[in-house]
């Protein structure tokens, strides 16, 4: 499998796999996108109902993932997925199991991770895949990164100890829970360089970009990425869509719904893309918080990013994001993977105007029938009154991100359409939210006892990319 840019740049040859996993963002500023989709039919869905009941799931992600990684021997693959898709890795066997809970709803539990959240379950593959391959060139990277509160630590955790790798990750100061705070800023480790940026989570992002841009920079420093910007996030989250879709249903033709909460548009990019292959996916529910650029799009075909000031701290606050790296894919194939569209919007248009629109356009109109998305937001109010009702109704206790996928997901099912909601974190991780919702403060894992009180390692740094360049060549 063969990759190319959504903004164009002609490479030849077009990079492989194991090139774009250690390059993360292609050298024109756009993302990575496989050449074409791999295509499924019914043998191989029925091949995979197989495999993830006799080899489980880190045997269905070697098998799902061999359709995008051919630059890595099959052998190797499957132990790398052996090791990441174990049980003392996760906490159930299953790694992602599903339950069937009231009112036509299903919920995949995607966060049994060290980190307690949906991204431990690429970055532990990731983590494994980089050392893999730094070793095979004999080379280093320096990861960096921004996080809203989940992927930071869930990256620092899968990377720790890995030869060769270091991580600077950039968080919005005061943005983050005590815990998610607590989770990154208590690992003593030289390898983990953790920076509270003076800015929200989109301004982190756009200081990212901004380096990884700077091409000598990049190369100099060997950076490398581990948000969904990089491709291998979205290949590894397209198996859980996969494995979800294989356990809500009993026949190969079956078809499902997920409802997926949204920030930076990761999580929902991967059904997308399993959507693509062929899997049956009927319907993708897109629900944001009260920061609603995603679901505006989808409702009116303008899309129109917003800056710090109105970007609104809320309840769900690892979504507090306006402006979504991986919405450039998906754009990129609603308008015919046409590169110079795609400068245009996304490297002319968003950085001079903040917006733009494809409204009355042909391929906008296509999007439910073609493409399946739907969209909704969730507020506060709705956030509080669904994380108590599940627990009433089904005694399960949700984060507030899964909360407000389901409220979402319950204006949208169909019966007989199992609709399946992504949970995206645990509750543990968002105690004030959930003591307001439920008047109880959430379950916590043994593991995580403590961890509060524990000291903190964290720079200060203001929103600047001169400073940044600055801290990085400075700790090289
Ligand atoms: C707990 C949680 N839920 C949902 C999301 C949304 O995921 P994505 O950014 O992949 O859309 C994130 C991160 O953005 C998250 O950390
Ligand atoms: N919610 C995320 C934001 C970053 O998203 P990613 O898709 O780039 O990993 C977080 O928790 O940091």
């Amino acid at each position: 499998m063969r990759y190319l840019s959504t903004r164009g740049l002609p490479e030849d040859p077009r990079p492989g796999f194991s090139e774009i996993l250690l390059e993360g963002l292609a050298p024109d500023g756009g993302l990575y996108m496989p050449e074409t989709y791999p295509q499924v039919d019914a043998a191989t869905l029925a091949s995979w109902r197989a495999t993830l009941a006799v080899d489980g799931y880190a045997g269905l992600a070697a098998s799902v993932l061999s359709l995008f990684i051919d630059d890595i021997d099959a052998a190797d693959l499957r132990r790398l997925c052996a090791e990441a898709y174990s049980d003392e890795v996760f906490s159930s066997p299953l790694i992602a199991p599903v339950d069937e809970l009231d009112g036509g709803l299903w919920l995949a539990h995607l966060s049994g991770g060290p980190t307690a959240a949906f991204k431990d379950m690429a970055m532990q593959l990731l983590g494994r895949l980089f050392e893999f391959e730094l070793n095979r060139r004999g080379r280093t990277l320096t990861i960096l990164g921004a996080t809203s509160g989940d992927t930071g630590s869930a990256a620092e955790y899968a990377m720790l100890g890995r030869r060769g790798i270091r991580v600077f990750m950039l968080t919005p100061a005061g943005r983050m829970t005590p815990f998610q705070q607590a989770q990154m800023f208590s690992l003593d480790d030289p390898s983990i360089v953790n920076i509270a940026v003076d800015g929200v989570f989109d301004d982190c992002q756009d200081l990212v970009k901004e380096l990884f841009s700077d091409l000598e920079f990049r190369r100099r420093h060997h950076l490398g990425a581990v948000n969904s910007i990089n491709w291998a996030r979205l290949a590894a989250q397209v198996v859980y869509y996969i494995s979800s879709w294989l356990r809500a249903t009993t026949s190969d033709d079956q078809e499902v719904s997920f409802a997926v909460p949204t920030g930076n548009f990761g999580d929902i990019m991967a059904g997308h893309v399993a959507r693509m292959m062929g899997v049956p996916i009927r319907t993708l529910v897109l629900a944001t918080n009260e920061n609603n650029v995603l679901d505006e799009f989808f409702r009116t075909g303008v899309y129109r990013v917003r800056g710090a000031a109105e970007t609104l701290a809320t309840s769900s606050p690892s979504m507090d994001i306006s402006k979504a790296s991986n919405f450039e894919r998906f754009i990129f194939d609603l308008l015919g993977r046409d590169s110079a569209r795609i400068r245009d919007l996304f490297g002319a248009r968003l950085p001079s105007q903040g917006s733009f629109d494809l409204s009355g356009t042909s391929e906008f109109s296509s999007i439910p029938s073609h493409y399946g998305f739907v969209s909704g937001s969730s507020r506060h109010a709705d956030r509080l009154a669904t994380i108590s009702q599940v627990l009433e109704r089904d005694g399960v206790l949700i984060d507030p991100h899964t909360a407000d996928a389901v409220t979402v997901a319950r204006r949208h099912v169909e019966p007989g359409v199992p609709m399946v909601v992504l949970e995206t974190a645990l509750p543990v991780k968002f105690a004030a939210t959930i003591a307001e919702a439920t008047g109880r403060v959430p379950e916590r894992p043994s593991r995580f006892e403590g961890l509060e009180e524990l000291p903190r390692h964290v720079i200060d740094l203001p929103d600047d990319a001169g400073a940044l360049r600055a801290l990085i060549a400075g700790r090289s």
